[in-house]
C-alpha cells in the first residue's frame, strides 16, 4: 500500500501521469510588410497531466505566441500541438487562458463575471453558481460576490478572473503572467493560491512569467528559451516536495535551481528573464 499523509494522499503516484499536450517541432512566423519574423522554431515539449510548467526566456522570444498556439488561437506555421492527442486548431473549452490584466465587464458584479462563460457557453445552472460561490470562496472573494469591478484592488480583480476560468474546471490553464501587475507581497499568496487550488484539482499549467524564482517556485518543470527565434535551451526539473512554502526559497537546493535557471538563460542577467 502506498504510503499516505495526513490528508489521506498518497505519497507515491499511482501510474506514470498520461501526456495531455504534446508540442513536435512548433514555429510560427509572422509575415509583416518588413518581412518575416521567425517567433518561435522547433519547439519540442511533453507535457503530462497535472504538471506544472513555467516558462522563461527574454522579452520577444515567443513565449506568449506559443502559449497563444496551445490555445487554438493562433495557427502554427510549422509543426503541431496536440491536447489529448488531437491536433489543436482552435480554442477548446478544456483549456483556460489568464492575462495579465483581468477582463472583466464593469458593469456586472463579481458573480455575474465569474458566470460569464458559463451564459456564453449556455451552461448556467444551479450547480454552475454553487461552483461559482464555492470557488470565489476558495479566491477568498466570499464576501464579494456582489461587488462591482470598480470597488475590488487589482489583485482582487485578478482573483475574479481566476475564479472565472477555474469555475469552468478546465484540463489546462495557459497563464501570460498573471500576475505580473501585482505587488509582491499580494502576488506570493496568488502564487500559493493557484498553486494549491491547481494541484488539489489536478488541473495543468503553463505559466509563462519573467521572474525566475517564481518561476521555480511554482513549477514541476522549468522551460528556458533562447532569444527570438525562440526555441527552448533547457528545461529543469524541480525537484522541491509539495505542497510547496515560502521557507523553501532559503534552501540551497532552491538558491542552485535558480543559478542553473540563470545559467542556461545566459550569464549576468537580473533575476527578471
Ligand atoms: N501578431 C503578431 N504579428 C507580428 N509579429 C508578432 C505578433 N505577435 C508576436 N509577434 C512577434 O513575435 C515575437 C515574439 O513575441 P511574443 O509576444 O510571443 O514574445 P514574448 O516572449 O511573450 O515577449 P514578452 O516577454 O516581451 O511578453 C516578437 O518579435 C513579436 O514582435
Amino acid at each position: 500500500m502506498a504510503a499516505r499523509i495526513d490528508n489521506g494522499t498518497p505519497l507515491e503516484r499511482a501510474a506514470p501521469a498520461e501526456t495531455i499536450i504534446d508540442v513536435k517541432g512548433l514555429g510560427k512566423t509572422f509575415t509583416l510588410d518588413s518581412g518575416p519574423v521567425i517567433a518561435l522554431e522547433s519547439v519540442d515539449l511533453t507535457i503530462r497531466k497535472g504538471e506544472f510548467i513555467s516558462f522563461v526566456g527574454p522579452s520577444g522570444c515567443g513565449k506568449s505566441t506559443l502559449l497563444n498556439m496551445v490555445a487554438g488561437l493562433l495557427p502554427a506555421t510549422q509543426g503541431e500541438a496536440t491536447l489529448n492527442g488531437r491536433a489543436i486548431n482552435e480554442p477548446s473549452r478544456q483549456v483556460g487562458f489568464m492575462f495579465q490584466t483581468a477582463v472583466l465587464l464593469p458593469w456586472r458584479t463579481v458573480e455575474e463575471n465569474v458566470l460569464m462563460p458559463a451564459e456564453v457557453f449556455g451552461t448556467k445552472t444551479e450547480a454552475t453558481r454553487q461552483k461559482a460561490r464555492t470557488v470565489l470562496e476558495a479566491v477568498g472573494l466570499g464576501d464579494f460576490m456582489n461587488a462591482y469591478p470598480r470597488q475590488l484592488s487589482g489583485g482582487m480583480q485578478q482573483r475574479v478572473s481566476l475564479a472565472r476560468t477555474l469555475t469552468y474546471e478546465p484540463d489546462v490553464l495557459l497563464m501570460d503572467e498573471p500576475f505580473g501587475a501585482l505587488d509582491e507581497f499580494t502576488r506570493e499568496a496568488m502564487n500559493l493560491e493557484l498553486m494549491r487550488i491547481t494541484q488539489a484539482a489536478g488541473i495543468t499549467v503553463l505559466f509563462v512569467t519573467h521572474n525566475i524564482t517564481e518561476a521555480v517556485f511554482m513549477a514541476d518543470r522549468v522551460v528556458v528559451m533562447t532569444p527570438r527565434p525562440g526555441k527552448v535551451s533547457g528545461v529543469i526539473d524541480v525537484e522541491l516536495p509539495r505542497p510547496r512554502t515560502i521557507d523553501q526559497m532559503q534552501s540551497q537546493t532552491f538558491t542552485d535551481l535558480i543559478f542553473k535557471v540563470r545559467g542556461i538563460l545566459g550569464h549576468g542577467q537580473d533575476s527578471h528573464a
